[in-house]
C-alpha cells in the first residue's frame, strides 16, 4: 500500500478477450475512477515501435508508456486495463484483478474480433496455461491478486460488484 494515494489504483488483467474492457468501464461508470486504457494510452503517445509479424501487433516501448502513465497513477483513483502486468511497477498497484473466461468462449470471442491463425490459437493457449494468472502472481504479494470468472451477464454484474465492495473495504482500511 502506498500510503499518499487516497483512492486506490486497480490493475484489471487478462487475456485478450476475457472482457476487461467490459469490466473496466462499468467499473469507471459506477466509481468515477479513470479509465487506463494502456493499449489506446500507447497509442496516443506515440508508444508503439515497428510491427512484429510474428505476433502480428507492433512492439511496445515500455519505459516510454511507463513514464508517461507515473504521473497519472500518483494520486490513485485509476482502473488501469490491460492484457499484461509483469512490466508495470509493484508499487503502483493496491488490487490485481485477473479476469478468466473458459476457452471455449474465449475461442468464440476472439473469432468474432477478427483473430484468426496463430494470433487466435495463441491467446486461447494463453488462457490454457494461465499464462496471465501466473504473471500476476509471480509480480505482486498474493493477498492483493484476485481471480474472477467472466463468462455470463450475471457473473459480470457480480465482478463489477465485487470490485465496487473491494474498493470501499479499501477506503475504509486506509482512509
Ligand atoms: N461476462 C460476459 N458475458 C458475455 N459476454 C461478455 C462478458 N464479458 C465480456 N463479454 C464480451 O466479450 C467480448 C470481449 O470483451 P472485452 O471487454 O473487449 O475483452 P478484453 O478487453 O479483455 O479484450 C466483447 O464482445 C464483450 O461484449
Amino acid at each position: 500500500m502506498n500510503l499518499k494515494r487516497s483512492l486506490p489504483n486497480i490493475l484489471i488483467t487478462g487475456t485478450p478477450g476475457v472482457g476487461k474492457s467490459t469490466i473496466s468501464k462499468k467499473l469507471a461508470d459506477r466509481t468515477k475512477f479513470t479509465w487506463r486504457d494502456v493499449s489506446k494510452l500507447a497509442e496516443e503517445y506515440n508508444c508503439l515501435d515497428e510491427y512484429d509479424p510474428e505476433y502480428q501487433c507492433p512492439f511496445l516501448n515500455e519505459d516510454k508508456l511507463l513514464d508517461i502513465m507515473e504521473g497519472m497513477m500518483a494520486k490513485g483513483g485509476n482502473v488501469v486495463d490491460y492484457h499484461g502486468c509483469e512490466f508495470f511497477p509493484e508499487r503502483w498497484f493496491d488490487g490485481v484483478f485477473v479476469i478468466r473466461t473458459n476457452n471455449t468462449m474465449l475461442y468464440d470471442r476472439l473469432a468474432v474480433r477478427g483473430y484468426t491463425g496463430k494470433k487466435l490459437d495463441d491467446n486461447v493457449q494463453c488462457e490454457i496455461f494461465e499464462t496471465i494468472l501466473e504473471e500476476a502472481q509471480s509480480s505482486y504479494k498474493p493477498e492483493i491478486v484476485v481471480q474472477l470468472q467472466n463468462e455470463t451477464e450475471e457473473q459480470l454484474l457480480n465482478n463489477v460488484q465485487s470490485i465496487v465492495d473491494w474498493i470501499e473495504r479499501w477506503k475504509e482500511e486506509n482512509i
